[in-house]
């Protein structure tokens, strides 16, 4: 098939590389001259596992492609991809202006039937609206199709590629068709192409990822009552996960979930609510939740230092908003590290992938080498993402740079009968706190 991907951001280079992978001819639109240039060099701007080995593939056989131009984008293609930013607007909702202003431009450079595929994660209603302002303008038929995206960053090629389940909103027969034709090879092993309205799907998008935030921040309630009451929220994690009701996935509790989607997601499916006479009431309880759960740490560190953070170095590890990604967006570190700028604490970190686009945000703080270089010297340290080479540190190491052997960890990293025979203080999420000399 031919197809054109409109935004080649983390969705859609993922969903055009992978569809190239699929033998399909793809072009891949942005606006974004300086990353179609980079794309068109070979260049992969975001860090994302597994996805060069496609990319370069599929660009060696000329079978994906990248422009700037709209006109050149969507020639001859059956299948258009809206996978474009929907980020919040002032009032919470969708922001659609980047939809709305492609579906205006497609109108009118329509040549022939095409499937506009509404990709981007997009309130109840856009579909409807998308085609009325092509509709405006077109001369041509066409359908437009709801098909909500469930990659997760850091797992987005196997995500696409092996997707649980396909959800596709449309009541066109020829359109449907055309996506059970474009999904075929990814749903061999037989996980279900869903149909339904388009109105479902939309709303499907938003439920599956307001579940999910609801299911972390359920755990981390659980977690803040275990320090309360002296249990451990990982035995809870295992005692109920293997109830197969509830499941073993998104029940780590944390320093509160961050990323481009969750909290977006979250806050436009209560306002969508709010629009309709609805008052959700744990969509309301899980942001306000979440809200605090990020800055949870903050005061047990303020308290460990006597209530003064003036002039202590705290070493940071993590800043992406989970591990293999370079995604920045809502993580929890910015707004942790800001706080202890603002408390006149000094920050040195290290990240494997975020550091470079922390940098644009906050400059004034040091960029490390490697982990064990940020604590040279330091305070303390906190943890925000988990990366897998956190997990088993040279404690022996650790000891040695750092000041006071003191770790903050938001993502329960370490067991704590190890950190009780390493002799560190160690803090973490929903467990009891170790000190050194003090028993279990
Ligand atoms: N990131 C994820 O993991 C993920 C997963 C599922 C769904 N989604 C949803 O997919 C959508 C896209 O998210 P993303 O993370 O890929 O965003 P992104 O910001 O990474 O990418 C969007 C791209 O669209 C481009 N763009 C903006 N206006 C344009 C225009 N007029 N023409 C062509 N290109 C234009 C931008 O330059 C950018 O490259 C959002 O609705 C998001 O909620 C994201
Ligand atoms: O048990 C868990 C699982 C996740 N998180 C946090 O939740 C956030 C989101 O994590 P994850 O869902 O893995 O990452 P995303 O890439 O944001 O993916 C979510 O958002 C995407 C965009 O809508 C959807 O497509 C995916 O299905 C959905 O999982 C991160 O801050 C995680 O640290 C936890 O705190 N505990």
């Amino acid at each position: 098939m031919k197809i054109s991907v409109i935004g080649t951001g983390y969705v859609g280079l993922v969903t055009g590389t992978c569809f190239a992978e699929t033998g399909n001819q793809v072009t891949c639109v942005d606006i974004d001259t300086n990353k179609v240039a980079r794309l068109q060099k070979g260049e992969i701007p975001i860090y994302e596992p597994g996805l060069d080995v496609l990319f370069d593939r599929n660009i060696a056989e000329d079978r994906l492609k990248f422009t700037t131009d709209l006109v050149e984008g969507i020639k001859d293609a059956e299948v258009i991809f809206l996978a474009l930013p929907t980020p919040p607007g002032e009032d919470g909702s969708a922001d659609l202006k980047y939809i709305l202003g492609v579906a205006n431009d497609l109108g009118p450079i329509l040549k022939n039937y095409a499937v506009i595929i509404d990709k981007s994660t997009v309130p109840v209603g856009t579909a409807e609206k998308v085609r009325a302002a092509i509709a405006a303008n077109a001369t041509i038929d066409f359908d437009v199709v709801s098909n909500p995206e469930f990659l997760r960053e850091g797992v987005a090629v196997e995500d696409f590629m092996k997707p649980d389940r396909v959800v596709v909103g449309t009541t066109s027969e020829k359109a449907k068709k055309v996506m059970e034709k474009l999904y075929a090879p990814l749903v061999r092993q037989g996980n279900p192409v869903i149909f339904m309205d388009e109105r479902s799907a939309e709303m499907t998008k938003y439920a599956a990822n307001s579940f999910l935030a609801l299911k972390i921040t359920f755990m981390n309630e659980i977690a803040n009552l275990c320090e309360k009451v002296g249990a451990n929220v990982d035995d809870i994690r295992r005692g109920i996960g293997t109830d197969s009701r509830i499941g073993k996935r998104f029940l780590f509790a944390g320093i509160g979930y961050g990323g481009s989607c969750f909290p977006k997601d979250v806050q436009a499916l209560a306002k969508t609510s709010s629009d309709y006479g609805y008052d959700f009431r744990t969509l309301r309880s899980v942001m306000a939740v979440n809200d605090d759960q990020k800055k949870k740490l903050l005061p047990v560190v303020t308290e460990y230092f006597d209530g003064n953070l003036k002039g202590k170095t705290i070493a940071v590890w993590g800043l992406a908003f989970k591990p293999y990604t370079d995604d920045i967006r809502e993580a929890p570190a910015l707004e942790n590290i800001q706080a202890l700028l603002d408390a006149g604490a000094n920050i040195t970190v290290y990240d494997p992938e975020a550091m470079d686009n922390v940098k644009k945000l906050i400059p004034n703080i040091t960029y490390c080498h490697t982990a064990y270089a940020a604590l040279d010297d330091a305070d303390a340290l906190m943890i925000f993402t988990e990366w897998p080479q956190f997990r088993t540190p040279d404690f022996e190491k650790m000891s040695k740079l750092l000041k006071d052997k003191v770790i903050f960890d938001g993502r329960n990293l370490y067991e704590l009968e190890t950190m009780r025979e390493n002799g560190f203080t160690y803090y973490s999420i929903g467990r009891e706190v170790v000190s050194p000399g003090v028993t279990a």
